[in-house]
């Protein structure tokens, strides 16, 4: 197919570029640029710098390309940063999305894989959480990515749109050539391997009095490879109705400290660490069922150990010192 990834430059959106190449699709990049980088995108995949707002040059690249399937991770993805800019966030996540879905409705394209996120769900009472758990997010980013599942919905019942939301639990890791490079960095991995190059003194750990085995976060992280090649598989299945799917590596999650105990391993790094207050917005624990996925379309974590995941992050810091910028 002819694949458009909006968020393509991005961490995630690069290594699902990968894969759907991989698979034999053609894929179009569009992206911003306001945190992705030219250099992630693979060699010979045309990169469109613009906005998910420019609705009409959307529409063009949807003609001129002939794209026939979406893949839309373009979004402001931060927690923290939602709850003290929740602007930011309805007009980026929601707004921004819908005039990538007018755009594909005026053009015919009726296909659209979508980066969802465990924080719809917010502080759920069963873990691990399935696609059947009460969404119920409990910061802006969460509800800006609720907002828009709804609004796929509703698109499908009146135009005819088929979706794919993927609601991804915390992707981390790296494949060969593509890594995570984010300027600030907020996610705990490559911030804890911050820590162990030496270019960061300490990590804080963001409150040690959760309710849970050691008073620290507990997360659900999956190998970004390992998600990326679920969007191709959701892109097959969308000529069968759209779906809804959770993706984590299920089990019992790691906690923070658990994090960096693994990355103390693999780095051989002392990793000093520092506690501060709770973030706002964050729950306490996310893990998932991803049963429905691995039922439905015989999707499995290849590399789900967390070892593995902080391996292939540390590599590819290694070799990357500076990021895509050097
Ligand atoms: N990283 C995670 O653990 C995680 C977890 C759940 C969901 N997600 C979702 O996955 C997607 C990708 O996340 P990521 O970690 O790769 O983030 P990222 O910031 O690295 O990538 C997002 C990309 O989208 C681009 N972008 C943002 N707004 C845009 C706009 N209006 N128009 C065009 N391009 C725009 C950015 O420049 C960036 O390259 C996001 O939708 C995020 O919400 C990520
Ligand atoms: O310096 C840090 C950074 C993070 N954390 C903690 O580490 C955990 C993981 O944090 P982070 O890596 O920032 O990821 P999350 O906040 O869990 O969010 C990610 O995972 C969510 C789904 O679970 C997605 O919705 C988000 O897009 C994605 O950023 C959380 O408990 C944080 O409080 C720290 O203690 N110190």
């Amino acid at each position: 197919m002819r694949v458009l990834v909006t968020g393509g430059a991005g961490y995630i959106g690069s290594v699902v570029v990968e894969e759907l190449l991989a698979a034999g699709h053609l894929v179009t990049v569009l992206d911003n640029m306001s945190k992705g980088h030219a250099d992630a995108v693979p060699p010979g995949v045309d990169l469109v710098r613009a906005d998910l707002h420019e609705q009409e040059l959307v529409e063009q690249l949807l003609r001129a390309a002939q794209i026939e399937a979406v893949v839309h991770m373009a979004a402001d993805s931060q927690v923290g940063e939602s709850v003290t800019a929740p602007g930011k966030y309805y007009r980026n996540n929601l707004v921004g999305g819908l005039r990538l879905l007018d755009a594909m409705l005026v053009t015919g394209v009726e296909r659209l894989v979508f980066s969802s996120t465990a924080a719809v769900y917010g502080e759920p009472a069963q873990q691990p959480i399935d696609e059947t758990a009460a969404t119920c997010p409990t910061n802006p980013y969460g509800e800006t990515k609720l907002a828009f599942e709804h609004a796929l919905a509703w698109y499908e019942r009146a135009h005819g749109l088929r979706y794919a939301s993927l609601r991804y639990f915390n992707a981390a890791g790296a494949s060969r050539r593509s890594g995570e490079d984010h300027h600030p960095e907020t996610h705990l991995i490559p911030l804890v391997l911050q820590v162990a190059a030496g270019r960061v003194p300490h990590v804080t750990i963001f409150g040690d009095d959760y309710p849970t085995s050691d008073g620290t976060c507990v997360r659900d992280y999956i190998h970004v490879v390992d998600l990326a090649r679920a969007h191709v598989l959701a892109l097959s299945a969308l000529a069968d109705g759209s779906r809804i799917y959770n993706l984590g590596c299920g089990g019992v999650g790691y906690s923070v400290r658990q994090v960096v105990d693994a990355a103390r391993e693999v780095t051989g790094a002392p990793i000093p660490v520092q506690f501060g207050p709770r973030r706002a917005g964050d729950p306490a624990i996310l893990v998932a069922s991803s049963e429905r996925i691995r039922r439905e379309l015989g999707w499995r974590p290849l590399q789900g150990e967390l070892g593995t995941i902080v391996e292939s992050a540390w590599t590819w810091l290694r070799a990357h010192p500076h990021g895509y910028a050097h």
